[in-house]
């Protein structure tokens, strides 16, 4: 399978080209860079500390999607929305990580889905979407007096928050305890804020250092706390789960998927 990977030179983009040279049947098709980006011209295998294997850094989108089977995009909202656009003209798999995005953003990923099969996902680990399960059924099984909390903490370089993977696991507990995350999440507290309002879902995040990814949803119930958790190590297990999405997702249908849809865990949520 041919495939491409757009924000090449980004943390994940080098991550990503690292991960399709190490998986058999994944060829990389392209790597694409914005224009002006300092890495334009350099070759995708030595950006990755690989041999040169004759792919030049390009921001020409275009001929690299026309000869891509899929696209991994771990870039920015602006971008992930051009790209969309590009993958649903050339009917290819548009396997999305990016974080951040707005609800008027997915309307028009839903658009772009007519077209072609669309996989995004906060966070494309195993570990983060069995988690995503666990959190759900403890939901489900602690009563209303178990009060839920998510924390999160990631590097310093991080530019949007809560992290995609903190808001996947708030809508895993909401999704359990039949509550809306857009109504009942609490998303900052500073001052006299009062007390903890009754139902609700909070967010505690922390930027600092070089933090892959760390994520803990507590249960704080009456005399007792139950903390769920996850802690990434590497950035290869993401671009491992981007690949594993793209093969997956070659000769479906258009449409939206998730990670847990690949994983095989859409059935036991
Ligand atoms: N779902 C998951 O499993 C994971 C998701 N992520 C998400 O992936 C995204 C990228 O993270 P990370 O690699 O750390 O970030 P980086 O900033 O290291 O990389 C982002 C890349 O996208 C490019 N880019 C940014 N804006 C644009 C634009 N408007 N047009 C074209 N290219 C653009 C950047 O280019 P330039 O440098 O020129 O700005 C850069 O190459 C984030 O949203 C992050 O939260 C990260 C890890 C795992
Ligand atoms: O920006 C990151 O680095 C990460 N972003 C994703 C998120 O927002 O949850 C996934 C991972 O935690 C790393």
């Amino acid at each position: 399978m041919r495939i491409a990977v757009v924000g090449a030179s980004g943390r994940m983009g080098k991550a990503l080209i690292a991960a399709i040279l190490d998986t058999d049947g994944a060829t990389l098709s392209g790597a694409i860079e914005r224009e002006g980006a300092a890495a334009l011209g350099q070759d995708a295998g030595s950006l990755v500390g690989q041999p040169s294997m004759g792919i030049a850094l390009t921001d020409d989108p275009l001929p690299v999607f026309a000869a891509s089977d899929a696209v991994l995009d771990f870039t920015a909202p602006e971008a992930t929305l051009h790209y969309a656009e590009l993958a649903a003209q050339a009917r290819i798999v548009h396997v999305i990580g990016t974080t951040g995005m707005s609800e008027d953003d997915d309307q028009k990923l839903n658009a772009a889905a007519r077209h072609a099969a669309i996989i995004k996902s906060g966070n494309m680990s195993l570990g983060v979407n069995l988690l995503a399960v666990l959190v759900k059924q403890a939901a489900k099984a602690l009563s209303a007096d178990f009060d839920i909390e998510v924390l999160e903490m990631h590097h310093k370089a991080k530019v949007d928050a809560p992290s995609g993977t903190a808001l996947l696991l708030g809508e895993s507990a909401a999704d359990g305890r039949g509550l809306n995350l857009q109504e009942d999440g609490v998303f900052t507290r500073h001052g006299i804020t009062g007390p903890r309002p009754e139902g609700a879902i909070g967010f505690a995040t922390m930027r600092g250092g070089s933090v892959v990814g760390d994520h803990s949803v507590l249960f704080a119930g009456p005399a007792e706390r139950i903390t769920l958790s996850h802690h990434a190590e590497d950035r290869s297990l993401f671009a491992r789960g981007a690949v594993k999405a793209a093969l997956w997702g070659y000769g479906k249908k258009p449409g939206r998927y998730t990670m847990q849809d690949v994983l095989g865990l859409a059935d036991s949520n």
